[in-house]
């Protein structure tokens, strides 16, 4: 593969000897994989289900290889029940190595398509909020698509300046994630186009706009809370320089070790403008030391003087239906009534008879765009409740009553996600009129309408499975 030849001078420097073990690389094929979705399913169990060969990323405990010239596992149900993501092995490594507890408030400021974000809002476990962010509007909708699918409910969407959020938000999150846009020399293997990007915007373009970004969200984050930056380009200047600027400008942050794997290597001291022995912490991931495409993650702490651990605030989960539950529309209550979940009415917010769930302890949020705040339950229709997609994908099976439980081998499975009509006369249990929630292996995909045997298809005419 012929590599820019400014690149190439520039990885000369940079690695030394290693270089032709690196160069050597580009001969080899590129590393697909898939990370399980634990929100939904244990590792354990995906292992068992799993049907097709994988084997494990050994720095990733959810992470899989797959053989992505022989296996299509995006054109498979149990993607379609959102239970993986299918990202490159290094790709895993940022969401993964920033610790979450449920109940925290967590940005990605960079988020779109949501190959980290998904991990960040699975684990949450439905508890706390996810403010998933991206300055691209039409990226942003994919990243809510991809959010839905993993079922992701305690969530925003927003497509915002990061700028215009530290108005917001000041000093509100718990943890903080900048996948940062980068010249992206990390990927030039994956992806040949990414060359002629660097050709036209290279590492003095990107490391301005992250400097920028790492300096808006450091605004954001409380006292004591953990921020992780991550890029996929080698360039020093995006990385420890990018990191350097933000520990000048902001003295109380402090770089943390990452939890190591035998193929991660050091950040460079010397390509660090301030505190160089620091960013030994730092890490950087290449291709000739492990099975996965270039990467740079430094993860940092704000520090806060004293106790910064008590001051990290947590947003409690709901605990239970309060008085006002019986002002919400009756067909929505009905309809609330075969939910197996303990709602708090006072979280629930009806916009333009759409129906929403809202996470607690937001801001205004008043002149913000976004594409989604809240899990979108569903919408009223001439005072008829119709649930949503996100909502089927947001809940388990033993959540909801009326179920229609589908094995894989079933051919009715992708007949319901072409959007076809099932007919269900064969099955003991169903029998009564209503809304029905579709499963794979006990997995849900999406609702329908059953009557007298026939279940009209209500999964969302835009995500339908496509003939090839
Ligand atoms: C490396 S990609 C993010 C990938 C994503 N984190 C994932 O794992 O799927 C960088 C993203 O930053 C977005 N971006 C560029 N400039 C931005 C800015 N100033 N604020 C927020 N997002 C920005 C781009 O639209 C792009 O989607």
């Amino acid at each position: 593969m012929e590599l820019p030849k400014a690149f190439e001078e520039k990885m000369k420097t940079l690695l030394g000897e290693e270089f032709d073990a690196y160069t050597a690389c580009y001969e080899e094929p590129r590393y697909y994989g898939l990370r399980v979705n634990t929100s939904k399913i244990s590792v354990e169990e995906f292992q068992k289900i799993c049907p097709f060969s994988i084997t494990p990323v050994p720095w990733i405990e959810n992470g899989f290889y797959y053989d992505g010239e022989k296996e299509s596992p995006a054109r498979h149900p149990y993607y379609y029940a959102g239970l993986y993501y299918l990202q490159e092995p290094s790709a895993m490594t940022p969401a993964n190595r920033l610790d979450i507890t449920p109940g925290e408030r967590v940005l990605d400021v960079c988020a779109a398509p949501g190959g980290k974000a998904t991990e960040l809002g699975a684990k949450l476990q439905g508890e706390g909020v996810l403010i998933a962010n991206d300055i691209s509007n039409s990226r942003a909708k994919g990243l809510l698509k991809n959010l839905e699918l993993f079922g992701i409910g305690n969530m925003l969407v927003l497509s915002e300046e990061p700028g215009k959020l530290m108005d917001y938000f000041p000093e509100y999150f718990d943890k903080i994630l900048i996948d940062a846009p980068c010249s992206g020399e990390g990927m030039f293997r994956k992806d040949k186009k990414m060359m002629k990007a660097w050709e036209e915007h290279g590492p003095e373009f990107f490391s301005k706009l992250q400097r920028s970004i790492l300096t808006q969200a450091a605004a954001m984050l409380k006292p004591g809370g953990m921020l992780l930056y991550s890029t996929c380009t080698f360039d020093p200047l995006e990385n420890e320089g990018s990191v350097s600027r933000l520990l000048e400008q902001y003295p109380e942050f402090e770089l943390q070790e990452i939890r190591p794997y035998e193929g991660f290597r050091e950040g460079r001291p010397e390509y660090a403008s301030i505190r160089q022995e620091e960013f030994r912490k730092t890490v950087r991931i290449f291709p000739h030391h492990m099975k996965g495409e270039g990467h740079y993650l430094a993860l940092l702490k704000k520090g806060n003087g004293e106790g910064s651990e008590t001051q990290t605030s947590r947003i409690h989960p709901a605990k239970g239906r309060s008085a006002s539950y019986e002002k919400l529309p009756e067909d929505l209550r009905n309809f609330l009534q075969l939910v197996h979940r303990p709602f708090d009415a006072g979280r629930f917010d009806i916009r333009k008879d759409r129906v929403y769930y809202m996470p607690e302890g937001l801001p205004d949020l008043t002149g913000i765009r976004f594409l989604r705040s809240g899990l979108l339950i569903g919408e009223l229709k001439k005072g008829r409740f119709e649930p949503s997609q996100a909502l089927a994908m947001n809940l388990k099976k033993e959540e909801y009553e009326n179920i229609l439980d589908f094995p894989l081998s079933d051919e009715r499975v992708i007949k319901y996600l072409k959007g076809e009509t099932i007919l269900t006369d064969d099955l003991t249990g169903p029998k009564e009129k209503g809304w029905y929630l579709v499963c794979v292996d006990g997995y849900p995909l999406g609702f329908g309408k059953l009557s007298q045997g026939t279940l009209k298809n209500k999964y969302l005419p835009g995500w339908r499975w496509m003939s090839s």
